[in-house]
């Protein structure tokens, strides 16, 4: 299978009737990722490999009666309400009779800003999450009435930390505003607890999660709303993406080094780099290609052939070049330093994973690895100050849930 697309369709002819709007109450949850190779090059056209991770971020969305639009973002601490009225200005300009948008509409974005009242080049994490929020907001309801909503967003993911937490965030918006404006219908069938939606719809699904990633990120490949959406491991080449069913199962440690940093910023700082030695920079990039081709060729040879030592030496070398590429393309940081020396000083291999300058890493673990070697090894990155947890890689992409099938805790924070 090969989709692709960071194309938005849109039909607007079924639109929720009011009433089916009262007693509107969604719960969704998105996956967050690990790059394994590709990270900046895959801005660039190169192939990136990634995988989804066992942390979700969940949102709630319910209609009200109060006349306002609010979001809660507890994990950013943002809490922001609208009256309906305030943002009527919005309607016209925001969605034309347009079924099919390819490009982010600037104008809209712009006159946000003004609307939140930031000033040019704020990066700020709230400012981001609210604009990211508005837009699809806007965009999807835009020509008609528009709805008084609660919505509430937490996360299992460290916000900003390379984990793909942007992505997880637009991909629940792009489901929760799709499917309360009536674009896509709610998947669960009475005796579901949690459902996924057929592929057309999670197609419209990662288009707008793409729009908020672009507010988000600036430049955005596309690769984290695809894992988000999708799930599991996948390829991404220039918007194609290709699901790798036949993988084996990688034993990753991720380790956060705590150290804040903007994908924004390091996407741009890359681009900077390319412009001024684009003779020095462009073979690095293939390089990174050549590096997430390699890689891809190994995982397939592993799950048809006997498992061997040389199978792990060879994604081992891959980190370790890979991680010296990153360093060459600016996005490194002493703490990311620090985790690849630790780490190899147990024998085991890192890299940054997403866009670096901080933010996490990943360590391969080979299944021989003894768990002394894993528990000594954590403790030691954990001296560093960094958080340190061995995560299962694979899970689902954006779902759907009843309230039964989301955790208590999670469900008292999307409730408060
Ligand atoms: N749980 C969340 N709630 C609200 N906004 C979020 C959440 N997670 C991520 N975001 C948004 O995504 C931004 C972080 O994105 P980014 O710099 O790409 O880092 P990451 O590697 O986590 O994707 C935050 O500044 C915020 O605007
Ligand atoms: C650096 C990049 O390749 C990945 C960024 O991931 P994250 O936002 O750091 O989780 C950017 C992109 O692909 O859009
Ligand atoms: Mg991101």
């Amino acid at each position: 299978m090969g989709y692709s697309k960071n194309q938005v369709k849109f039909d607007k002819t079924c639109l929720l009737s009011k009433q089916e709007l009262q007693v509107m109450d969604y719960i969704m949850s998105a996956p967050g990722k690990a790059i394994l190779h590709g990270e900046h090059a895959v801005v660039h056209g190169k192939v990136a490999l990634a995988v989804s991770l066992n942390l979700r971020t969940y949102l709630r969305l319910k209609a009200t009666t109060t006349g306002k639009v609010c979001i809660n973002l507890p994990n950013i601490d943002t809490f922001f309400c609208w009256d309906l009225s305030e943002l009527k200005q919005f309607i016209s300009s925001s969605h034309g009779n347009k079924e099919e948008v390819t490009r982010l509409n600037h104008q809209l974005v712009n006159r946000l800003r003004e609307f939140i009242g930031v000033t040019n080049g704020n990066l700020d994490t709230s400012t981001m999450a609210t604009l990211a929020f508005l837009y699809i907001y806007l965009s999807l309801f835009g020509s008609g009435e528009l709805p008084s909503l609660m919505v509430s967003v937490w996360s299992e993911l460290p916000t900003g930390a390379g984990l793909g937490s942007s992505a997880a965030y637009t991909v629940c918006l792009a489901a929760a505003l799709l499917c309360a404006s009536g674009a896509i219908p709610s998947p669960l069938k009475e005796w579901d607890h949690i459902a996924r939606w057929c592929q057309e719809d999670l197609e419209l699904i990662n288009s707008w999660a793409f729009q908020g990633e672009i507010i988000i990120h600036g430049n955005p490949s596309g690769v984290d709303n695809a894992v988000g959406t999708w799930g599991g491991m996948l390829r991404f080449l220039a918007g194609k993406i290709i699901p790798l069913s036949r993988v084996p199962l990688l034993r990753i440690l991720l380790t956060n080094t705590k150290i804040p940093r903007s994908t924004k910023v390091l996407v741009a700082r890359v681009k900077d780099k390319i412009n001024k030695f684009p003779s020095i920079m462009t073979p690095v990039l293939e390089s990174v290609d050549a590096i997430s081709c390699t890689c891809e060729k190994v995982l397939s040879e592993m799950t048809c052939e006997p498992i061997t030592g040389e199978h792990y030496n060879i994604l081992e070398e891959l980190i370790d070049i890979n991680q010296h590429h990153l360093n060459v393309m600016g996005v490194g940081h002493p703490a990311l330093d620090t985790l690849c020396r630790v780490t190899l000083a147990r024998g085991l291999h890192s890299k940054l994973t997403g866009a670096g300058g901080g933010g996490c890493g990943i360590t391969l673990l080979r299944p021989e690895t003894n768990s002394l070697i894993i528990q000594s090894t954590v403790q030691d990155l954990r001296d560093c100050g960094f958080d340190c947890w061995e995560t299962s890689i694979g899970g689902p992409g954006v779902q759907q849930h009843t309230p039964v099938s989301v955790k208590k805790e999670v469900l008292e924070i999307l409730n408060q």
